[in-house]
């Protein structure tokens, strides 16, 4: 254990001394609920596209006929509700809290979905951003869900640990940008959830291309071909090439995620 500053209430550690009991328990959810699998969405840094992968597998697999949930973990600074066009609050009973359902039925919960307004900061540290993500597993209504993604903070310092220690996460999708899966950032992400032993799905390559709106070719900002070679460096599968589309930026500025076409994440969801 790193050096003790007797603060429990700024440490991820869950020493025999902590006060307050130790953040990482995982709360059972409620009586009458169910949720299947549990995939968390991580990227080495903010700002890759962790949100738009999240929003959009939530609705590849919601139209493949599966219950679908979005937890959104991501506590100061959450855009999942935005991008399905929510800007309403939650409804809660005496003791528990109603998921919020999109217009094609995914159910959402996400801290912006409590907040006075929306535009509110949390300026939260990271167990109590855990506690706050333990309550949205166990004290949240979820009905019947047969997979829940997560979309989990960026990075993988303090807040990221500690909400991975309050899911019962069976596996990650990792979220870079081209540079990105080239450095040592993904990397970081990549044995952060190998050293948590949890299984990693695959990489998502996001903002991998630009394609030409007069001729249709593919133009390659970031460069071509190297991410594959950084992908069999770490043994695991590139299953998804995404375009920068600016329809789909459109689309998630409108609150309209659940109108996007593009299939680019179906190989993701076959693996599901
Ligand atoms: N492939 C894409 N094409 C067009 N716009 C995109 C694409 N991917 C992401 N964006 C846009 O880029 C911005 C950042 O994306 P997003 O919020 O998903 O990133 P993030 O990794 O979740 O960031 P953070 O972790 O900081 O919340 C958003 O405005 C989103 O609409």
């Amino acid at each position: 254990m790193s050096d003790c500053t007797h603060d429990c209430s700024s440490c991820g550690e869950s020493c025999a001394e902590r006060q307050g009991g130790s953040p990482f328990q995982i709360k059972p959810l409620r009586e009458g609920c169910r949720v299947g699998k549990v995939y968390g969405v991580v990227s080495g840094k903010g700002g890759v596209g962790k949100s738009m992968v999240t929003s959009q597998l939530a609705v590849t697999m919601q139209r493949r006929g599966h219950n679908v949930a979005v937890l959104d973990a991501d506590i100061t600074g959450p855009s999942i509700p935005k991008a399905f066009g929510i800007h309403g609050r939650a409804v809660a009973t005496e003791d528990a809290i109603l998921p919020v359902i999109t217009g094609t039925g995914i159910q959402l919960m996400s801290v912006n979905l409590l907040l006075e307004h929306e535009t509110d900061p949390v300026i939260w540290r990271g167990p109590v951003i855990g506690g706050v993500v333990q309550q949205f597993w166990g004290d949240v209504l979820w009905q019947d869900v047969d997979y829940m993604f997560v979309d989990m903070p960026p990075g993988t310092g303090d807040v990221a640990l500690n909400v991975f220690q309050t899911l019962p996460v069976d596996g990650v999708i990792i979220v870079a940008s081209p540079q990105e899966l080239v450095s040592m950032v993904v990397q970081k992400a990549v044995k952060m959830a190998q050293m948590m032993n949890i299984p990693i799905v695959g990489l998502v390559e996001n903002m991998s291309y630009i394609t030409c709106p007069d001729c249709g070719k593919k133009l390659y900002p970031f460069g071509e071909g190297k991410t594959q070679q950084a992908a069999e460096e770490y043994g695991l599968p590139l299953l998804a090439r995404m375009p920068i589309d600016p329809e789909l930026a459109h689309l998630v500025d409108l609150g309209r995620i659940e109108d996007f076409q593009g299939n680019w994440l179906d190989a993701v969801a076959d693996k599901l």
